[in-house]
């Protein structure tokens, strides 16, 4: 199967380029760039030598769709809602990893991204793409909305003791935590160098677009309306996402039997590793791989649980999760072409 990959020149996509180079399946067929198709892809990107040889190519919706069988879009918010709807009419199924089909509610969309939603049509028919818990909606998807990276691994880390009822919903703090990749490739006065290197900084505090993101899945899973306090920061490393995340107990619980609830909720989810009790996962842990590691302790003199989430935010937080999507929406074994050990150290 020919895979088209939009926003060519980015980290998104070259990070899908990397993982679709091993895929059984799936193969690159197109890399549409804006800024520089007729431009051979190693040219932008020399470590894709003599890996990727076709020209970075426009935009064209009919070639696109005569040489490609599914179209991962790695383009900005407010670029996607406009291209993807040009491909899913010509019947392909389209895996969007921006924020832009994620939100149900439009109005809800323009207010955290300041700027127009989707097309309401394309909203309701998109399916958000949290593999572990929306594998049966996944199956059918035709336009999927791939979550984003921080949402990932927040929404990972907490449904299993929420989804209980265990936790008083109102206590719930993320500190979330991302290497530079995470904003992209493009340059930033707050990422440059001297910026970021030996800083942290955060960042969005009570604005970020992930907070709507994040309480929609879990008033999903609940039934609850839930609201969070999410604080991100940005610090010195290429990629990686750490969320630790602190609520209240309504009722005592050991740190082993909440690790028994999350063992036997990621049961069947080999992407999802649950730590024993004292063993806490960091984000090198996870480098340049499709796992999600969760460690948990509970504190009782205050009868607090911590929850620490870690992924790669450029594989289970977009390009590999996009590809476990594209797995379970084709049938396959969702772990297909994704089975890599973390690089370590
Ligand atoms: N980085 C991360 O960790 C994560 C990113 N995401 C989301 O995935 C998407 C891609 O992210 P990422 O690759 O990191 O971002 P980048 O900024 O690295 O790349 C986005 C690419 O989109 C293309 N592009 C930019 N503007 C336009 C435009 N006006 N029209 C068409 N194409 C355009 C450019 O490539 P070209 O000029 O070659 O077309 C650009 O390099 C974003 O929506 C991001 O929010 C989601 C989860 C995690
Ligand atoms: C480190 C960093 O800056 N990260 C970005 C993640 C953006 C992203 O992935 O945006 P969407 O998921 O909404 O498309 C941020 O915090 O805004």
């Amino acid at each position: 199967m020919k895979a088209a990959i939009i926003g060519g020149t980015g980290y998104g996509s070259i990070e899908l380029v990397r993982l679709l180079n091993k895929h059984p399946y799936m193969e690159v067929g197109s890399v549409v760039s804006n800024s520089q198709a007729g431009i051979s892809f190693s040219d932008v990107y020399p470590h894709l030598s003599n890996i990727i040889v076709q020209p970075l190519e426009t935009f064209n919706a009919d070639r696109l769709s005569e040489e490609n069988d599914i179209v991962f879009f790695a383009t900005p918010s407010g670029v996607s809602s406009k291209l993807v709807p040009k491909m899913i009419e010509k019947g392909k199924k389209c895996i969007d990893l921006s924020g832009d089909f994620r939100l149900r509610n439009a109005e809800e969309y323009e207010s955290w991204y300041k700027h127009s939603p989707a097309d309401g049509k394309y909203l309701k028919q998109a399916i958000y793409g949290l593999s572990e818990i929306y594998s049966e909606e996944i199956k059918t998807a035709s336009l999927l909305a791939n979550p984003g990276c921080y949402p990932t691994a927040t929404t990972l880390g907490l449904i299993p003791i929420v989804k209980k009822g265990f936790v008083d919903e109102k206590s719930i703090i993320i500190d979330a935590k991302s290497g530079v990749t995470g904003a992209g490739r493009g340059l930033t006065l707050t990422s440059h160098y001297a910026e970021i290197n030996d800083n942290v900084r955060a960042y969005k505090l009570g604005a970020h677009q992930h907070i709507p993101e994040i309480e929609q899945v879990l008033q999903d899973e609940t039934g609850k309306e839930i609201a969070i306090t999410f604080s991100t920061h940005l610090v010195p490393m290429s990629r990686g996402i750490m969320c630790s995340m602190y609520m209240n107990l309504k009722d005592y619980i050991s740190t082993e039997d909440v690790i028994e609830i999350y063992n036997q909720f990621y049961e069947k989810h080999p992407f999802v590793r649950v730590r024993p009790v004292g063993n806490v996962p960091t984000t090198k842990e996870v480098l340049g791989s499709n796992y999600c590691d969760i460690g948990l302790h509970v504190d009782p003199r205050t009868n607090r649980l911590t929850v620490i989430s870690v992924i790669d935010n450029l594989v289970k937080g977009a390009a590999g999760q996009a590809i476990q999507n594209a797995n379970i929406m084709n049938g396959w074994d969702e772990r297909t072409g994704l089975t890599d050990i973390p690089l370590y150290p």
